[in-house]
């Protein structure tokens, strides 16, 4: 698949299974990662690399904060019981997770928002250099990205962000291609 195909035709793989990347190409992932677009080059983003038993460790936080959560909530004792379970399972649904988070820097001429973007970036570009390896991937955030407790549990301090979890590993099965998206409703042109 050249580059051009591999724009075009992406989409992400939410079955996921073994084998997850291996660790040459893990850090082919890292690599591109690292190499997108940085205004100041401050290399504001943090990668997480979750795997083997990281998954337990993860799923605990999770756990955890949505224990939380369900204090002295209203509902039902099996509600909260399937509802931890569920929880629980979430980061299992991938053999690895790459958590990406911001690592802000003071910069006079690089604000916040340009250093969120690039570690958006880095989401995606790992994503596309899985994809180009074969492996599948699919980028979620979901409460647990912007749960303190969660935050705390991963290193991300208070005043940074969680950008994505990029779940990774091989696709359970072949997908069906989605459709293309008509571009033409969202660009205009001057010329
Ligand atoms: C910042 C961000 C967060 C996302 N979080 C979730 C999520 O929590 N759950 C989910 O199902 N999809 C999430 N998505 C969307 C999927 O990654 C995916 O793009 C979407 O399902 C469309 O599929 P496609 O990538 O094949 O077009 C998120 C995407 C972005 C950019």
């Amino acid at each position: 698949m050249n580059a051009i195909e591999l724009l075009l035709q992406r989409q992400s793989t939410p079955m996921l299974t073994s084998p997850a990347p291996t660790d040459d190409d893990l850090s082919t992932l890292l690599a591109a990662g690292m190499r997108v677009p940085d205004h100041g080059g401050l290399k504001p983003w943090h990668f997480q690399v979750v795997s083997g038993q990281g998954l337990q460790k993860l799923s605990d936080i999770y756990l955890q904060a949505v224990s939380v959560e369900l204090t002295n909530s209203d509902f039902e004792e099996q509600v909260i019981l399937d509802k931890k379970e569920k929880t629980a399972k979430m980061p299992f649904r991938a053999p690895m997770i790459i958590v990406i988070s911001t690592n802000y820097a003071e910069h006079s001429k690089v604000p916040k928002q340009e250093q969120l973007v690039a570690a958006g970036c880095c989401a995606h570009a790992m994503q596309m250099a899985a994809f180009a390896l074969g492996y599948g991937a699919m980028w979620r955030t979901g409460d647990f990205a912007y749960n303190p407790i969660v935050k705390k549990g991963l290193g991300v301090t208070n005043d940074n962000e969680i950008v994505g979890y990029l779940y990774l590993g091989t696709p359970t099965k072949e997908a069906n291609a989605k459709p293309a998206k008509d571009y033409q409703a969202h660009v205009s042109y001057w010329q």
